[in-house]
């Protein structure tokens, strides 16, 4: 499909000059945003996130690869191609950005009067509606002095919605926040650029707020990793740190093409699998060979194959296969680092034990004995 893509980029490069020389701070960056997804790009300070982003919302050039902005091609775009791409993008910065000398309906207004289908009446309307969004109906009329550094971000996100972007990129949004103030911005950013099936990229640090992402970056020098520790804590948040970063060193990132099986009934149990992306789609097959649809699993930290890990029955008790026509991403645990895990973790071991028990409920099969260990509640 033409349209699956907000941005598309494969191979992209960067670098800076300083003094005589040039320094390459991206390095063959390829990442996929589809519609209405929620991407949270994470990473070390000066791992190359801004540039990304940067480059994402046409503020700088294109020097190397490819990077596809509403299926249009950036690299080599004039600049006047990317002022008008510009205009397309919702942008919230970590500091506001806003304008002291207007109020904050005017700040708001100034993303619709560069639309080039600019109505005065209509403009001051759609940005009254959208403070009222926000929260700030009964404030139009203020300026951003008169209020706290959450009501400006709030602002912020009006100003960047306002005409509904099929993208909105948010730059640290919360850095100049405190941390309950931090996650009611980022819920109101995923709940409205949702409402619209707006994409967003939001670079963040905050490990609280991950749980929300419908996709995970991580940038390590200048290149996407896979975000393995953020993912695996996320599912497993009883694991202390060491023993998080044990587990997340022994993890493999895998990806499965549509139509792959992932997992064979009746075969040997050996992997515990977390979803990091795509989806992916449990049935069982009778003597027969007739399947019975289990269930489907999209939502990113989904974990499963725990089944025949847990049980003594050690074999596949379903088969688990890619659905839809993205790939599926997982992060796969060897079975014997899966029992060291829940070994050492009382409570990781409950509530992984808890979720396979109202899984056999709702298939409505209990063909296994019970797990040999039984949920531990007491840390
Ligand atoms: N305009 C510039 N000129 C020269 N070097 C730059 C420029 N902008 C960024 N860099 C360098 O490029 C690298 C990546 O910077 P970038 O700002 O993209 O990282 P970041 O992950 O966003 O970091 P932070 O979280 O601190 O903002 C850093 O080493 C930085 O010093």
């Amino acid at each position: 499909m033409a349209n699956d893509h907000i941005v598309k980029i494969r191979g992209l490069k960067h670098s800076y000059k300083e003094a005589s020389t040039m320094k390459q701070v991206l390095h063959g960056i390829d990442v996929d945003v589809h519609p209405g997804q929620n991407v949270f790009l994470t990473g070390y300070s000066g791992s190359g996130k801004t540039t990304l982003i940067s480059l994402v919302g046409c503020l700088r050039s294109v020097q190397d690869g490819s990077l596809k902005l509403f299926d249009e091609e950036l690299n080599k775009a004039s600049a006047r191609k990317l002022l008008a791409m510009r205009k397309r993008v919702g942008y919230v910065f970590q500091h506001f950005n806003l304008l002291d000398f207007l109020s904050i309906r005017q700040n708001v207004q100034q993303s619709l009067e560069i639309q080039p289908d600019y109505n005065p009446r209509e403009a001051r309307k759609l940005s009254e509606e959208m403070l009222d969004a926000v929260g700030l109906g009964d404030r139009v009329n203020d300026h951003p002095s008169d209020l706290s550094g959450g009501q400006k971000q709030r602002v912020a996100i009006a100003r960047a919605l306002v005409h509904r972007p099929k993208l909105l990129i948010a730059d640290e949004p919360t850095a100049a926040l405190d941390t309950s103030t931090g996650r009611d911005i980022i819920d109101l950013v995923q709940r409205l650029s949702r409402a619209q099936n707006s994409a967003a990229i939001i670079v963040t640090h905050n490990m609280r707020i991950l749980d929300s992402a419908d996709e995970i970056l991580h940038m390590i020098d200048g290149r996407i990793g896979t975000a393995i520790t953020e993912q695996i804590s996320l599912v497993l948040p009883n694991l202390d740190d060491r023993h998080l970063a044990e587990i997340a060193s022994k993890a493999i990132a895998r990806e499965y093409k549509p139509g792959d099986l992932i997992i064979k009934q009746g075969d040997p149990a050996d992997e515990f699998y977390i979803l990091t992306g795509g989806e992916a789609h449990v049935f069982r097959l009778d003597d027969n060979g007739n399947r019975t649809e289990l269930a489907t699993f999209s939502k990113r930290g989904t974990y499963f194959g725990e089944m025949g890990l847990l049980t003594e029955h050690g074999t596949r008790t379903a088969c688990v296969e890619v659905h839809g026509s993205q790939p599926t991403r997982l992060l796969a645990i060897k079975g014997s680092d899966f029992a060291e895990m829940i070994g050492r973790s009382r409570a990781t071991r409950a509530v992984i034990t808890d979720e396979m028990w109202s899984r056999f409920n709702t298939d409505g099969t209990t063909p296994l004995k019970r797990p040999s260990h039984h949920p531990v509640r007491d840390e």
